[in-house]
């Protein structure tokens, strides 16, 4: 028998633009989200069962190994007997989508592997089937309506984390405002400073709730703007925001410094689209 043994990427997931537009019954709220991915991100790899999980990298000591890690949970609802290790480059619980895209990950490995796709990804969390396109796009519902967008102009971020872990549900309920507009129309921005100017009449509405339990925010986004960040925002339910830096070098330097702060400061690119076959 072949042993085969493949790697996938799991990008981070960055909202540059969350908007609240409602409430369901059940309590999930109605969202309107401009989503990108960057280069930055855990890593799979995936070997012939049985399911098992092991975890190295930076964040790997923050995550047990128990039967609720997204990716067992993403191999179980695939059906599929996979051995998977998880390099942990993300910071856990913040913002960027670490967990679901993590599950994303493990369940673009296992349909290159021949399984079908589960049916229901939403049980794994709101933001995995945005995840599993990993391109650019426009998210809406609880996160189950996405629309690919045209590709991006090249963007230097800088993404740093202040150590702080948020609980997604808890900033959802120190939200003071359900109701919020939807995003104004998303045109093919030519260059970065186009999708500055539009991002201008954006807003993340979870970032005043993440502020209020997570005041050290404010401090990473006044520093994110004072090392001359383009725009600076909060990704998500935080704690990590983003700078859009003018060149690569620019953002290199700003995470180095940004590092001084004992913060997690990494320069990074947009994800490139994956390639097909
Ligand atoms: C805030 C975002 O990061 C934006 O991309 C995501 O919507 C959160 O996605 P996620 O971490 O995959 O979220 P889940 O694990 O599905 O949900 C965690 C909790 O967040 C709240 N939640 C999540 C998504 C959503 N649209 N409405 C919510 O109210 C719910 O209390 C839910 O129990
Ligand atoms: N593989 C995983 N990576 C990260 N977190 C995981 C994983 N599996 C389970 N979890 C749990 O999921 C919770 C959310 O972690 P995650 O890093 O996905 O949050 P997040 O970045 O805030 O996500 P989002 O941006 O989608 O709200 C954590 O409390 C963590 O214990």
């Amino acid at each position: 028998m072949s042993v085969t043994c493949l790697s996938e990427p799991a990008p981070a997931k960055l909202n540059l633009a969350l908007h609240v537009t409602g409430r369901r019954t059940d309590g999930y709220h109605l969202l309107d989200s401009l989503v990108c991915f960057t280069s930055l991100g855990d890593e799979l790899r995936l070997s012939p069962g049985p399911l098992s999980l092991s975890i190295d990298g930076p964040f790997g000591d923050g995550l047990a190994v128990d039967d609720d890690n997204l990716c067992l949970r993403a191999a179980r609802l695939a059906g599929a007997d996979i051995g998977i290790c998880l390099t942990k480059n993300l910071p856990v619980a913040s913002g960027i989508g670490g967990g679901s895209a993590d599950a994303a990950a493990v369940l673009r490995g296992l349909e290159r592997l021949g399984h079908a796709l589960p049916a229901d990804l939403q049980q794994l969390g709101a933001d995995v089937p945005v995840c599993l396109a990993s391109v650019p796009a426009r998210m809406q519902g609880i996160g189950e309506r996405i629309v690919p967008l045209p590709a991006l102009p090249p963007l230097h971020l800088v993404l740093v984390n202040p150590g702080v872990a948020l609980s997604t549900p808890q900033v959802f309920a120190a939200l003071e405002q359900r109701e919020n507009p939807a995003l104004p129309e998303i045109p093919d921005f030519a260059a970065a400073e186009a999708l500055i100017r539009w991002l201008r009449g954006t807003r993340n509405d979870l970032e005043a709730p993440a502020r209020h339990l997570a005041p050290v925010i404010g401090e990473v986004l006044a520093a994110l703007n004072a090392m001359g960040a383009g725009f600076a925002r909060m990704s998500g339910s935080g704690a990590t925001c983003f700078g859009i830096f003018d060149t690569a070098p620019r953002a290199a330097e700003s995470a180095e410094t940004l590092q001084r702060h004992g913060w997690w400061a990494m320069a990074t690119e947009l994800a490139q689209p994956p390639v097909p076959g």
